[in-house]
């Protein structure tokens, strides 16, 4: 919020100067009134005026009074004019400053989910994030409105306390003793209202998580038969929504009540104990009128600073997202990398999940892996479920890092090569990257945003995709809906094969690219591998023999180490099961 005040500086110091504008061209507007009532009740009523008093009584006072009388009203009516002018001009820069604050933080957080280690998306509940972003952002942004309100409403407030101190600083005193008291009883309450504010903010994260399962489990929930189930689940976590909004909300409540009743009371005794000290009618009335314009200030800065401590729940977790400790830092690196021409070289990596940054977790998953990817060749890494393939993936494409050990490229480490140069020479086809929600053309050019018509045509008739685009009506334009909800798990598997080979990448890794895609596809897959082999490198997670037997070298892996490298004549005798368990004795710890 601070960055944001900062960020538009001179805006801000422009409201303040208006706010200080506004407030003086009301005060003087409200001193006009001594020499408007000493009129209206004549001379004696303007007795034992002094200081600012005196110099408002005096004011016209050589006119006759029908025209002193009119001549006051008139400027009154002008600098009422000026002051809503003013008034108007600082709400359009409040408002201008509030969308730039909003955009500002919208910005940032998109920022950090696309800059932070991935790891920390892993972990996170996406309820939480997307609360924080469609929700609770929206809440900062009001904070910083309310801020500049609050700047606004403290300026007026000290320009009108100069004008009541000026007309009676006896008077004043009193007021400031009694507003001392009225700021102490409001602290308390606002005091309370901090935990129900965390509450609602953590109620709130709930309700998206549970809308989100509503619609990305609408399959699931349907073919169990769990409608009711998690209308109940759902009604209860509204219901505590909604206790958690109400609490915070009845706390809230109490403020502007509390505060009137304190105001009407502190305005009864200043009157009584005025016309007690003999003070004069117009003084009177003209403190009463100042003290009356202050109070909206001052009850203004009361209700804002509530509010704000209302917000503290939402503004904790926008802090929370935006700070950068405690989250996994992306992966580094500044050296350039060339094609692949010997190989990658996995040196003794270790990994397991679950620790701050990702890894270092307490259950190890790789223990200990050596093996080269050859360049030129195609790899196929085998192994049973669990034993670690995906894993490997997200080390070669720099989702997460080795604990211990190394990964060379051609000898350089994979850890000092700059991440975004790394990632332009390699692709993924995976049935883990979702397709996004636009035409089956700028899926396949999702990776290569300019890529032409005919690259993506060249790209879909190796992927075999190019037949059931052409027989669609809009062919390459066809929307494929949220996540290619129009489209068949086989559909949706052939585009994300096109998009991988539109790059042509030096690294080509297919993580289970194949098990949705009928024979005829695999066979597509098949001269994929033929076509790149010798020229390009190629890793593949498959758990079919043909085109595990397609590959060049296979490497077999037993929970987290390599068992082999076995020679492909292996593989193209045994069946799957037998692979798996091959040397399963010596992978024993
Ligand atoms: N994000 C994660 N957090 C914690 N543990 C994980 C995570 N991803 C994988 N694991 C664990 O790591 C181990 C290896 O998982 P990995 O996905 O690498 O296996 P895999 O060989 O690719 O399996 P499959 O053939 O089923 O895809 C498994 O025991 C799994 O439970």
């Amino acid at each position: 919020m601070r960055d944001t005040v900062r960020r538009n500086g001179p805006l801000v110091a422009l409201i303040i100067v208006l706010g200080f504008v506004s407030a003086t061209l009301e005060g003087l507007g409200i001193g006009l009134v001594i020499p408007l009532l000493s009129i209206i009740v004549g001379p004696d009523g303007a007795e034992g005026a002094s200081g600012l008093s005196a110099l408002f009584s005096g004011i016209g006072a050589g006119l006759d009074p029908g025209t002193r009388l009119v001549a006051i009203s008139a400027v009154i009516f002008a600098l009422i004019l000026m002051k809503n002018a003013v008034g108007f001009a600082n709400g359009v820069i409040s408002g201008y400053v509030y969308g730039k604050a909003s955009h500002a933080i919208r910005i940032q957080l998109a920022e950090r989910l696309l800059r932070v280690g991935f790891p920390f998306l892993q972990k996170q509940d996406p309820g939480r994030l997307l609360n924080i972003i469609s929700n609770e952002s929206w809440r900062v942004s009001d904070a910083i409105q309310t801020t500049l309100s609050m700047i606004v409403s403290a300026s007026c407030a000290l320009v009108l306390t100069i004008f009541l101190l000026l007309l009676s600083w006896q008077m004043t005193l009193s007021v400031a003793l009694g507003l001392v008291a009225i700021q102490a009883i409001h602290a308390l309450v606002t005091a309370r209202v901090k935990a129900p504010s965390r509450a609602l903010t953590a109620r709130n994260n709930t309700m998206a998580a549970r809308m989100l399962h509503v619609v990305h489990s609408g399959q699931l929930i349907r073919i169990f038969r769990q409608e009711e189930r998690e209308r109940d689940a759902f009604a209860r976590t509204s219901d505590d929504l909604r206790h958690a909004a109400f609490v915070l909300h009845r706390r809230l409540s109490v403020l502007p009540v509390l505060t009137e009743v304190m105001f009407a009371g502190l305005f009864l005794t200043l009157v009584v104990s005025a016309w007690l000290a003999n003070v004069s009618f117009p003084v009177i009335a003209t403190f009463v009128v100042l003290l009356y314009r202050l109070q909206p200030y001052v009850r203004g800065l009361q209700g804002a600073w509530g509010q704000l401590r209302g917000w503290s729940g939402s503004i904790e977790a926008v802090q929370w997202l935006l700070d950068p400790a405690g989250k996994p830092e992306a992966p580094g690196g500044t050296q350039d990398v060339g094609p692949i021409t010997e190989r990658i070289a996995f040196r003794d990596v270790r990994f397991g999940y679950g620790g701050e940054t990702g890894g270092d977790g307490l259950v190890p998953v790789l223990r200990g892996v050596s093996f080269d990817l050859k360049a030129g060749r195609s790899t196929a890494l085998v192994g049973r479920s669990g034993a670690g393939k995906t894993t490997i993936i997200s080390l070669l494409c720099r989702l997460i890092e080795p604990d211990r050990g190394t990964i060379l490229v051609d000898d350089k480490p994979l850890s000092t090569i700059d991440p975004a140069a790394w990632r332009s020479r390699i692709a993924v086809a995976s049935q883990e990257l979702e397709l996004i929600d636009g035409t089956i053309a700028d899926n396949i050019t999702y990776g290569k945003p300019g890529a032409t018509r005919a690259e993506a045509m060249a790209a879909a008739h190796l992927s075999e995709a190019a037949e059931f685009i052409e027989a669609t009506p809009e062919g390459y334009d066809t929307l494929i809906g949220y996540r290619g909800v129009n489209l068949s798990a086989g559909q949706r598997q052939r585009i994300a094969l096109a998009r991988a080979l539109l790059l042509d990448p030096d690294l080509l890794i297919l993580d289970e690219a194949t098990n949705a895609i009928d024979g005829l596809s695999e066979a597509a897959i098949l001269d994929t591998l033929r076509a790149r082999s010798g020229r390009k490198t190629t890793v593949v997670i498959s758990h079919h023999r043909k085109t595990l037997s397609s590959c060049d070298d296979v490497i077999l892996l037993r929970d987290g180490r390599v068992v082999d490298e076995l020679p492909l004549e292996r593989v193209a005798t045994l069946d799957m099961e037998a692979l798996y368990d091959l040397g399963a004795d010596e992978a024993c710890d």
